[in-house]
C-alpha cells in the first residue's frame, strides 16, 4: 500500500470504524477477501474500483445488511468503536441506525415527507409532538431541504424531484444521529445541481459524521474524499490492491491494477 502523504487527520485518534480480515463469500465462492481498513472519526472514506469488483459488497458487510441477502456469508470482523459488529447479542436494528446508508436510487417510503424523516427515529423511542417538529425540522436543515419543503411536510414524499429524495434519505439518517453513513453511489441517478449539492452536504457532514462512500466518479472522489482504497479483482476476487490518501491514488497510482482502472475512468 501506498504511504506517501500524511492521513487527514491524527493517526493517535482511534479509528471509529475497522475492518479486519474481512471476507464475503456467496454460494462457497468469495467475493471479496482480506480486507483492512480503518475510518477515523470525521474522515471520508472512498471505495473505488471497477464494476463488479465488489464495493458494493463490501459496504453492505459494514452494517449487517449483507445479512438480508439470501446465500451471502461474512467472516472477519468490523469493529464501531472497537466493538465487533458481528459479535453475538449485537442489536442488529440500532447498529443499523448508528451506521445508517444511502443506495443509488432514494429509497423513499409511500407517506409524507415528515413521517420519512421520522421513519427511524420512532422506532429508536417515543417522541411527543413537539420533539417531531423539532426533529424534523433540524434533519431536514441538516440535509439542506428544509427551505423548498417546510411548507409541504405532509405531502407525498414521493412527489419530490429524485434529488430531493436523496437528500430526505440523508435527513432520514440524520434524525437518528448515525454516527457513520454509507454511501453507494449517492449521486449516480442525479443531475449535476443535485449531485453538486450531495457533495457540499458531504464536506460540511464530515465534520460530525464519518462517511464511506463508493463512487465511478473520479472527479467526485477528488472534490470530497479524504482517503481512498481501490477494490480490484485480484485472481477472480475483489481486494483493496490500493489505499492512500486520495491526491497519491488518483495522481499516482502504485498498482497496475490502480492505474488500469483510473485511465478508464
Ligand atoms: N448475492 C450475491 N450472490 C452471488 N454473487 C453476488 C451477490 N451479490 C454480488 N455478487 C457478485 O459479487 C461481485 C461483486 O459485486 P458488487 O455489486 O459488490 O460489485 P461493485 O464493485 O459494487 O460493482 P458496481 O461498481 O458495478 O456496482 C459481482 O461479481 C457480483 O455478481
Amino acid at each position: 500500500m501506498s504511504d506517501c502523504c500524511p492521513p487527514p487527520v491524527a493517526t493517535d485518534v482511534a479509528p471509529i470504524l475497522e475492518a479486519r480480515g474481512l471476507e464475503v463469500r456467496a454460494q462457497g465462492r468469495a467475493l471479496i477477501r482480506e480486507v483492512n481498513f480503518s475510518v477515523r472519526p470525521g474522515q471520508v472514506f472512498g471505495l473505488i474500483g471497477p464494476s463488479g469488483a465488489g464495493k458494493s459488497t463490501l459496504l453492505r458487510a459494514l452494517n449487517r445488511l449483507a445479512d438480508l441477502i439470501p446465500g451471502l456469508r461474512v467472516s472477519g470482523d468490523v469493529r464501531l468503536h472497537g466493538q465487533s459488529i458481528y459479535a453475538p447479542g449485537t442489536d442488529v436494528n440500532a447498529l443499523r441506525e448508528k451506521v445508517g446508508m444511502l443506495f443509488q436510487q432514494p429509497v423513499v417510503f409511500p407517506t409524507s415527507i415528515a413521517e420519512n424523516v421520522l421513519f427511524g427515529a420512532k422506532r429508536l423511542r417515543r417522541l411527543s409532538r413537539g420533539e417531531r417538529a423539532e426533529l424534523v425540522e433540524f434533519a431536514l436543515t441538516e440535509s439542506a431541504l428544509w427551505d423548498e419543503v417546510k411548507d409541504r411536510l405532509k405531502h407525498p414524499a414521493t412527489a419530490l424531484s429524485v434529488g430531493q429524495q436523496q437528500r430526505l434519505c440523508l435527513a432520514r439518517t440524520l434524525a437518528v444521529k448515525s454516527e457513520v453513513i454509507l454511501m453507494d453511489e449517492p449521486t449516480s441517478a442525479l443531475d449535476p445541481k443535485s449531485t453538486q449539492a450531495i457533495e457540499e452536504l458531504i464536506r460540511r457532514l464530515k465534520e460530525r459524521h464519518t462517511i464511506v462512500i463508493v463512487t465511478h466518479n473520479v472527479s467526485q472522489a477528488r472534490r470530497v474524499t479524504d482517503w481512498i482504497a481501490c477494490v480490484c479483482v485480484r485472481d477472480g476476487v475483489g481486494e483493496i490492491v490500493e489505499s492512500a490518501c486520495c491526491d497519491a491514488v488518483l495522481d499516482n497510482p502504485q498498482c497496475r491494477e490502480v492505474i488500469e482502472y483510473l485511465s478508464h475512468a
